[in-house]
């Protein structure tokens, strides 16, 4: 499930009806071999496995050989400046990005795999919702798309936390349950990886900490969650570290480790050292 298909940051979502219990076999057997295969870390096999991926926009490398491997039910922050070539990564792995070269994988089938539509949910950065709809049409007519019943309708609202807004259309909502209702689009086929590209822009304070709660509901009922921000404060919600500039990853860590191999106290701050002073990634 995806919001783009284009070049740009927008556009409507495009979808395949493929329910996850309907897997195809041949993804299946793709997943049985990942995890046999020696990409299987000690810690079990990767959602994601990215080696060597380069991509050029016009005559411009953009990314540079980026390696990553996300881990399945983990939420994954991918930090850097403006520019620096995160959502162009983020479309690389829902398969919307032509590459130029290196390999993607993704719950073990090619990123854009007809056998993923249900399985990948993708929420660009504007809302990709019907605004003169109600949240409830909104929702069901995603859950049509995948084969999603009315009760998974109920539930997915709730779990967005907006049962208040179910008969609210789009355009009376907040910015923040607009998010939300941009979250429960994407959510409601229950995909098993979940890319979110800077979802907490624009938010106050106070709504972005909701948001990172509802993410991590989403990561423990066993979702794979890769999510956009320049913000660096919003570090500490997840379990991995991206940080990008330039096009390359500077470091891939957790937020622990980031503040302990910077000697310093905040994400910005660890951020910049690792800019500046160029810490080891
Ligand atoms: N058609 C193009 N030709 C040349 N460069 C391009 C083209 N399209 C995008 N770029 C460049 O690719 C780089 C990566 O862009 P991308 O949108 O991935 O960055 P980003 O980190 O997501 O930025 P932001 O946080 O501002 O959304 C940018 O430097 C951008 O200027």
């Amino acid at each position: 499930m995806m919001t783009s298909s284009n070049d740009d940051k927008t556009g409507p979502h495009t979808a395949g009806a493929h329910p996850r219990h309907r897997a195809d076999p041949a993804a299946s057997e793709a997943s049985t071999r990942l995890m046999k295969g020696p990409e299987a870390d000690a810690g079990g096999p990767a959602a994601v496995n990215i080696r060597s991926l380069t991509v050029r926009k016009g005559k411009k490398e953009v990314l540079h050989g980026i390696d990553l491997k996300l881990r399945p039910g983990s939420i994954t922050g991918l930090f850097g400046p403006s520019g620096c070539g995160k959502t162009t990564l983020m479309r690389s792995i829902v398969g919307v990005q032509k590459i130029h070269s290196g390999t993607i994988t993704v719950l073990g089938a090619q990123p854009g795999a007809k056998a993923l539509r249900s399985e990948v949910g993708y929420v660009t950065q504007a809302a990709a919702v019907y605004r003169d709809l109600t949240l409830e049409q909104n929702v069901r007519y995603f859950a049509r798309l995948y084969g999603a019943g009315a009760e998974r309708v109920r539930e997915t609202i709730e779990a967005a936390g907006l049962t208040e807004q179910t008969e609210q259309k789009v355009q009376s909502m907040s910015g923040g349950q607009a998010s939300r209702a941009s979250l429960a689009c994407a959510l409601v086929a229950d995909p098993k990886f979940l890319v979110l590209d800077e979802p907490t822009v624009g938010l106050d304070p106070v709504t972005r900490e909701e948001l990172w709660g509802h993410f991590r509901g989403v990561a423990e009922r066993g979702t794979t969650i890769l999510v956009s921000s320049h913000v660096m404060d919003e570090a500490g919600h997840c379990d991995r570290l991206v940080l990008m500039r330039h096009g390359v990853i500077l470091q891939d860590t957790d937020p622990a480790e980031l503040l302990e191999a910077t000697g310093t106290s905040t994400y910005d701050q660890a951020f910049l050292s690792v800019i500046t002073e160029g810490v080891a990634a």
